[in-house]
């Protein structure tokens, strides 16, 4: 593994492509272990998440716990978007599903036009689970309504997984601002009067909205709840290397503790 140097998105996409071609790794096995370097990783960087409670556990106790805010449910929501990105994100979701989480998946894609690997875990996830359809392209405003209601009843969920949107960030992020804007909300809880920032929200890849190569997030107008148009990361979870993009300065603002897995390359 090469963890000195740091790549374009066009280098990782060549790297991976020539595993699969020379028959070293399929997309999808890459994918399986990107998932669950991720999941590694979650556990590596907050080992307490090892003790959360199993979430009926959690249901019957909460008044109790809600003192100790060290004390959580095995509960996390995973947001995956419309490319491989998503992929890894339906990947993370089942293998915290076999650890016995309860995981509740927001999905901002079309099932139909994902890549063969991410169609293959997206089946995999909504064959035993829910996956929750946010409005694709738009989210319009009964979809964000409904979204942060979902999300309010989610108490006790200290994991959030950002895989919406990795190396393949393309263009103009305006669709994704509601959605940004709702995982900023859910980051908050309030306790008494103070809110904490409680969840810990893990991005894969590359924070959403940050760009890869340039290292440049949208700035919003600061006095709106965002003021980088992406998601803000506790930590993020990388492959085979950092990619240009986790060296900017706005990166130091979005990515938190940065942890690069291998992957095989
Ligand atoms: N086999 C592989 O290629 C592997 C890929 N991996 C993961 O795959 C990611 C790259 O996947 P992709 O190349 O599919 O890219 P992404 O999943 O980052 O994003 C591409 C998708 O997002 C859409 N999109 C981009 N910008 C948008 C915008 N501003 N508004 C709305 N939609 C937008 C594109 O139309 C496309 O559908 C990596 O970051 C990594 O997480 C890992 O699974 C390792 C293996
Ligand atoms: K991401």
């Amino acid at each position: 593994m090469n963890t000195a140097t740091t790549l374009t998105s066009d280098q990782m996409r060549a790297l991976e492509q020539a595993a699969i071609s020379s028959g070293d790794a399929t997309g999808l096995e890459l994918m399986e272990r990107a998932g669950r370097g991720v999941v590694e990783a979650i556990f590596e960087e907050w080992p307490e998440l090892e003790h959360a409670f199993a979430p009926e556990v959690w249901d019957e106790t909460h008044e109790v716990h809600w003192g100790d805010l060290s004390i959580w449910a095995k509960r996390a929501v995973v947001f995956c978007g419309p490319g491989n990105n998503g992929g890894d994100g339906f990947v993370v979701a089942r293998l915290l599903r076999e650890l016995k989480w309860e995981v509740s998946v927001f999905f901002y894609g079309d099932a139909e036009r994902l890549g063969p690997d991410a169609r293959r875990n997206y089946d995999l996830w909504v064959g035993e689970s829910r996956c929750y359809d946010l409005g694709f392209p738009n989210l319009n405003p009964a979809d964000a309504d409904e979204f942060l209601k979902r999300t309010d009843s989610l108490t006790g969920t200290p994991l959030i997984v950002d895989a919406l949107l990795g190396i393949g960030l393309s263009r103009p992020l305006e669709a994704f601002q509601p959605i940004f804007e709702n995982i900023e909300h859910f980051g908050f809880l309030r306790f008494g009067e103070t809110p904490i920032r409680a969840p810990r929200c893990v991005a894969i890849d590359i924070p959403s909205g940050l760009n890869s190569d340039t290292g440049e997030a949208p700035i919003c107008d600061p006095i709106t709840s965002l003021y980088f148009l992406a998601v803000h990361a506790d930590l993020t979870v990388t492959f085979h290397s950092k990619k240009i993009g986790h060296e900017s300065e706005h990166a130091k603002v979005l990515c938190g503790n940065i942890i690069v897995k291998d992957i095989g390359l």
